[in-house]
Parts: C-alpha cells; structure tokens; sequence
C-alpha cells in the first residue's frame, strides 16, 4: 500500500504528459452525448454496455473499439470539447504540459475534412493553461501513400503541429514501411516519434531509430529482451514514454507486479510514465503513477527521476524546460525536507 506522503508527491509533483492519444481520452458519456447532438447511432444501449465492453485481449481488439468510439467526432466543436475535457483532466493531475497525439486520418477517411480536426484540437490547445503541443500520428495499418497524402493535407497547417508519429497495429507493419514520409517530415523540421516494442519485437525499435530517424519511442518496453538495444538507448539516452495501465489492459503484462518499469529505470534508461488511452484503460497519468508506485518498490527518487525525465524529454525549447526542471527540483526540495 502507497502511504500517504507518497501519493501526494506523486499527484502533486509537477509533470509533463508525453504519450497521449487525443481520440483516446474520449470518454463513454461524452461518446454519448455526441453521439446524440450528431445524430449517430451506436452499436450500444448504454453507457454502461459501452464500458463493458472494455475488456481487451490485446491491442487490435483494444483499436476496434477505439476507431468505432471515435466515428461520434464529426463537427469542429467535438473535437474542441474532447480536448478541452482532457486538458482540464491533466490540470488536474499537475500537468504543466502536454504533447498530444492526434490521428486524423481516423477523421479523413470519415469525410471529416482535416481542417475541422486540428483547428478544434488546437483551438481547445490555445485556450487552456496547461502548456499543450500537437503531433500528428500516421497510421500504420495504412500505406505510406495514405501517409504521404495526409501530410500534403497538413502542410497548410504546419505551424499547429510540432511532430509526428507512428501508431494502430503494430505486428506486421514495421517502421521501414514508412521510411520516405519521416524522412520527409524530418526535412521539413519536424519532431519524430514513433510507437516501437509495445507489442513488436526490439528490432522494431532500432528501425525506428536507424531508418526512421525517431528521437524518442513511444512505449518500447520490449527493448529488455535485446541487452545490447537496451545499452544503446541508455547510451544515448533516448526517451522511452511507458504507459502502465495500457501495457496492462492490452496484455503486454499480466499484472502491474510483472511491469518491467523499474528494470527500466534501473538499466538508466530515460523513462517516461503517460497514459495512452486514458478512457479506455482505466486512468489518466496519475493513476498510472499511482497504479505503478502501488505494485512496484518505487520510492520518492523513482518520482522525481520520473517526473524530471518528463520535461527533459519533451520538445521544449531550452528556457522553458529549464524553468520546469527547476519547478520539479524545488518541488521535491520541499516535499523531502520535513523527513532531514
Ligand atoms: N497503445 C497504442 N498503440 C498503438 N496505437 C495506438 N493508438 C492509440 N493507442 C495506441
Ligand atoms: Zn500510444
């Protein structure tokens, strides 16, 4: 059992929020809601039938229902609403920023035009006071064309993204697929990230890495299988953004006991805790904190690892992380100094 000290420092201490998938903290009543102000039918009774539903045997059975969550988005004041709910969730939990995924070709190939996507998510960005970026995810169940001619659609908003990604069904689609748009991506300034060994095999990780030219991976945990992969991300201390909840809900591990974050950490690697999927794996990042520290012998120095390696990992300009790293160091200054 977590004591009480340790709770609050770790609802408390400020954090950044790298790994968070917007269309995934569309929660079931505002599925319902939208679902009836745009007149969409859904293959549910109710909210609870919904949420019965989430009971996930891996990752494509968790994405099906996702995509079919996300077909009540269609006007920009949805998209709007889905952000701003989140971003009031991660206030909540102490976030001072956020890097969002979204993925619009989920919306696209709806008929939802790509403007209506990202003005509402950004529009919602603006006007929060949680420091909130975007990066647009390319999914990978689809072709590199399809990928391609999403970003020809999001050139004209190029100044409301930061990045992109690489998400959806992992096994079978390899990073390699998509080698000609990330590097197109990168020439054109942008951040890269990529999903790689969450539930792919440790090579998928090191083609991020060489061919995609990725500067951090998004959950990654399966790096451990491969000691030499592992020394290499350690070496160059490239950002692994672990969701615990996620990991357990889609069976990555049977259990939080069985979670392989403190192996993680301990083989220095610089590790992230996020949520992915918020509303459909039972917690937003502080019950992924709380969850884990709960199952784990984490302590105070894990937290402030933790919560120091969320800020330096993020795409942040210099003064701006500094500024967030000095608010973590003073934080855990004063929540450690009534125990000297
Ligand atoms: N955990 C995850 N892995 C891959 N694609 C996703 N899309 C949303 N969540 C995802
Ligand atoms: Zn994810």
């Amino acid at each position: 059992m977590l004591d009480e000290q340790m709770r609050n420092i770790l609802q408390q201490m400020p954090k950044a929020e790298l790994h968070i998938h917007i269309e995934g903290s569309l929660e079931p009543e505002l599925i319902f809601a939208l679902a009836q102000r745009n007149s969409v039918s859904l293959p549910y009774a109710s909210v609870d039938e919904l949420r019965k539903a989430y009971d996930f045997t891996d990752l494509q059975s968790f994405l099906d229902i996702y995509y079919a969550g996300a077909s009540v988005l269609l006007k920009e004041q949805d998209f709007y609403d889905m952000t701003a709910a989140y971003l009031a969730r991660a206030q909540a939990d102490n976030v001072r920023h956020a890097e969002i995924f979204f993925d619009p070709q989920t919306h696209t190939a709806r008929g939802v035009p790509f403007e209506t996507v990202i003005n509402g998510i950004w529009r919602a960005c603006q006007d929060s006071p949680v420091s909130a970026t975007l990066i647009m995810c390319f999914l990978r169940h689809l072709s590199e064309d399809d990928a391609l001619a999403t970003l020809d659609e999001a050139l004209p908003f190029r100044d409301k993204f930061i990045g992109v990604g690489l998400d959806s069904s992992e096994q079978g689609h390899p990073p390699e697929k998509f080698c000609r748009v990330f590097e197109r991506c990168r020439q054109l300034g942008l951040r890269l990230v990529a999903h790689a060994g969450e539930e792919g095999p440790p090579a998928y990780i090191e083609t991020a890495l060489d061919l995609l030219n990725v500067e951090r991976i998004d959950h990654g945990v399966r790096c451990l299988e491969d000691a030499e992969l592992t020394a290499r991300l350690a070496r160059e201390q490239i950002a692994l953004t672990v969701c615990p909840l996620s990991n357990i809900k889609l069976r990555v591990f049977d259990t939080m006991d069985e979670h392989n974050l403190l192996q993680l950490l301990d083989a220095g690697l610089a590790v992230t805790v996020n949520s992915d999927d918020p509303a459909y794996f039972g917690g937003y990042i502080n019950d992924n904190f709380l969850s884990a520290f709960d199952s784990l012998p984490l302590g105070v120095e894990h937290a402030r690892t933790l919560a120091r390696n969320s800020f330096s990992a993020a795409f942040l300009e210099g003064e701006a992380k500094r500024g967030y790293l000095n608010e973590v160091d003073r934080f855990f200054q004063q929540a450690t100094a009534s125990k000297d």
